[in-house]
């Protein structure tokens, strides 16, 4: 068997292409969706990913504000930089890029962005909604996750779906999303016990560990859908995910690639959200 491969940038362009006719639906009533990302030190992953987003904003129609503060910044600065942002009614969105550095607490930061701005639905109450089942914002990368099983028309209801890794940003909210459509869940870490009896028998194997080429062949199953959200830089500067590609595709039945993958859907889906909040925005306001 030699597996389909889910194309996330094929799939994030035809998104992309519907969230543009939503951005115009609301430049016509002289509204402009508007994302302010900070950024605090000078990571060169996080400058990466923050100059990608800013680029998606651009293509999608949406006005993007970057704020970058110096590693040394104090706490207290950048919760009044929130806060003046919460009170911005061009700004629909606010994001701040993790993690941060060691004197933050990234819960305090996180509790402090409005709960209606929360584009990455990281906010306590947030989490709680999508607990329960009324979650105003999914979290961007399981949100790209369920599009490109919608995307391949891949059955959840009923499946067996295994989860490794249990980071708030992925294998928690990706967990909750599953079981929403119907999955039996299964959450593993990278440290399970016997991690290989799980994951050969998920019908649908999402990896968020960071731990590259940990998934190896023998810890599929035949046929399965494995959706690989790791992104590890390896010495020679290339990419490769948590799932070894090379040998799984021969088994699996559908598959994505690092890069390609989860990756621009996670962006895609941060412009889908701040979209989102924008047409309520108009809604809010309205009374
Ligand atoms: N508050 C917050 N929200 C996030 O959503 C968030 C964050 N912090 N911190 C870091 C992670 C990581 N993340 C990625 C987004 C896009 C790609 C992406 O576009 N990847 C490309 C490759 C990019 C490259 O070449 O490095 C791909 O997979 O094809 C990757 C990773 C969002 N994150
Ligand atoms: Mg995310």
């Amino acid at each position: 068997m030699c597996a389909d491969i889910i194309d996330g940038n094929t799939i994030a362009s035809k998104i992309r292409a519907e969230l543009r006719i939503r951005a115009q639906a609301l430049a016509a009533q002289d509204i402009q969706p508007g994302l302010a990302v900070i950024l605090v030190g000078d990571d060169p992953a996080s400058c990466i990913y923050v100059r990608n987003k800013a680029k998606a904003c651009k293509e999608s129609g949406i006005h993007s504000e970057v704020y970058n503060f110096p590693g040394e910044t104090p706490q207290d600065v950048v919760l009044e930089h929130i806060q003046t942002l919460n009170a911005n009614p061009k700004i629909h969105g606010i994001l701040v890029q993790l993690p941060l550095p060691p004197h933050f607490e990234s819960r305090r930061i996180i509790a402090a962005i409005s709960v209606e701005k929360d584009v990455d639905g990281f906010h306590p109450c947030n989490v709680g909604a999508l607990v329960t089942g009324h979650a105003l914002f999914y979290p961007c990368t399981p949100y790209g996750v369920m599009m490109m099983l919608k995307e391949h028309s891949v059955l959840i209801e009923g499946q067996h779906a295994v989860v490794v890794g249990r980071s708030n940003i992925v294998g928690k909210p990706m967990s909750l999303m599953l079981l929403e459509n119907g999955a039996t869940v299964t959450i593993c870490t990278s440290k399970t016990r016997d991690l290989a009896m799980y994951t050969q028998t998920a019908d649908i194997l999402v990896v968020a560990t960071g731990k590259p080429c940990m998934i190896t062949a023998d810890m599929v199953k035949t046929g399965a859908t494995v959706i690989d959200v790791g992104i590890n830089r390896t010495a020679t500067g290339s990419l490769c995910g948590d799932v070894d590609f090379a040998t799984v595709k021969e088994k699996a039945g559908l598959i994505t690639p690092v890069p390609g993958g989860v990756g621009p859907m996670t962006i895609t889906m941060l412009m889908s959200n701040t979209i989102e909040a924008a047409e309520r925005a108009i809604h809010a306001n309205a009374f």
